[in-house]
């Protein structure tokens, strides 16, 4: 996938999705679908499979993160996303993300995006009118063939333009914009009544940061991962009979409620750059009150496994929060409870071990 800031390097003409897509979630790859090779062949039957060329060759500010092999006639399914967030633009705030920026690539990239486009979000492109933001990003620079966007999408200076308004504007130069329905997900009450309830990036933070990873995991449409390489921690898990492994993972990562977690885990072939040895686990993510740890920790215990995971890369999936850290008396309490935890957590895969 080709990813770039500049819309002077973008691969063009495009079809594009447009939003922040933070997450990937469900309701995003509903925007998505619309735009990628495959349905584009349905849509418009033309899609090109001969005089394809590598492009591997391109220099500049962008980048690519696999061999594409790609038509020079082509329309190249593109996701337009905005950086910094615009609510970071704004506050000033740094933002955590579902996805930091290696993970959504990744996403994109499995879903068969095949470019992203990160727009500069600065003075200039948010005061952009509605037509203006069409017609110099949209049509001029990015020479879209197609848009879509879903049923709540805004643009422009303010907020201003409506879907509406994009396929108004976007008709002038004749660009059909796909205007995709609100993906929703029902969603039963304390009370046991149901409701629907649209899926978001801010509905999904809400949701990790109570825990409930059954319900998280249903609106983003995969389970919440934590990827990153295993560092040395103090080496006392070895010494109580729970060796962890110490998780490095990006700091613009959004963590869920702190607590202690059965996860799967899965680690990454380095030469393949795909991930496998699939292993269940119990994952601590907090600051180890018993033994005074000062710093936030991200710890893994692989069930029944042992071995060395030192500079390798974890994906640790977030299946069921099973507790929450607790500062116990003493090293024979806290492993009491470890031992307790591999119980439960083996109890929830049930079937699986
Ligand atoms: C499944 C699991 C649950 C844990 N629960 C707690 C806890 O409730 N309270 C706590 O202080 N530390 C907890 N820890 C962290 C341990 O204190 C930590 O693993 C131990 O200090 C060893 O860390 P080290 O090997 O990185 O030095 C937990 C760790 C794991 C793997
Ligand atoms: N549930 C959904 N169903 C269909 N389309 C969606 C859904 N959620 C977002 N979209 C669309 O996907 C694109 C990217 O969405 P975006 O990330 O900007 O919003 P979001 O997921 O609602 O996040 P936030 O909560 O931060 O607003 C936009 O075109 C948006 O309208």
């Amino acid at each position: 996938m080709w990813v770039t800031s500049s819309t002077e390097l973008a691969l063009t003409p495009t079809c594009l999705a447009l939003g922040k897509f933070d997450g990937v979630h469900r309701g995003h790859k509903r925007v998505i679908e619309p735009i990628l090779p495959t349905s584009q062949n349905k849509i418009r039957g033309e899609w090109q499979s001969g005089r394809e060329k590598e492009i591997s060759d391109i220099s500049g500010e962008g980048s690519f993160t696999s061999n594409s092999s790609l038509s020079s006639s082509h329309t190249y399914s593109t996701v337009v996303t905005f950086n910094p967030h615009p609510q970071e633009y704004f506050t000033g705030k740094p933002r955590a993300w579902l996805t930091p920026m290696e993970e959504k690539i990744e996403e994109l990239r499995s879903l068969g995006v095949e470019q992203l486009v990160m727009l500069p979000f600065d003075k200039i492109l948010c005061t952009l009118s509605p037509e203006d933001f069409v017609q110099r990003i949209l049509v001029e620079q990015l020479q879209a063939a197609r848009i879509s966007v879903g049923e709540d999408f805004r643009f422009g200076s303010q907020r201003r333009g409506t879907v509406q308004d994009l396929q108004r504007i976007a008709a002038r130069y004749n660009i059909p914009v796909n205007i995709v329905s609100l993906e929703t997900q029902e969603y039963t009450q304390m009370d046991d009544s149901n409701r629907k309830e649209r899926i978001s990036t801010s509905l999904i933070r809400e949701v990790l940061a109570t825990g409930d990873m059954e319900r998280a995991n249903e609106l983003l449409g995969r389970p919440y991962a934590l990827v990153g390489k295993v560092v040395t921690g103090e080496q006392i898990g070895r010494t109580i009979g729970f060796p962890t492994a110490n998780l490095q993972i990006p700091k613009d990562k959004f963590l869920p409620r702190k607590g202690v977690y059965a996860v799967r885990v899965s680690i990454l072939n380095d030469i393949s750059n795909k991930y496998e040895f699939h292993c269940l686990g119990v994952m601590n993510i907090g600051s180890r009150p018993t033994v005074n740890g000062a710093n936030l920790s991200l710890e893994v215990h692989l069930l029944d496994w042992a071995g060395d995971l030192y500079e390798r890369t974890l994906r640790v999936r977030l299946e069921k929060f099973l507790r929450p850290e607790q500062k116990f008396s003493g090293l024979e309490a806290l492993k009491n409870q470890i031992q307790q935890d591999c119980v439960n957590a083996k109890i929830f895969f049930g079937s699986e071990l």
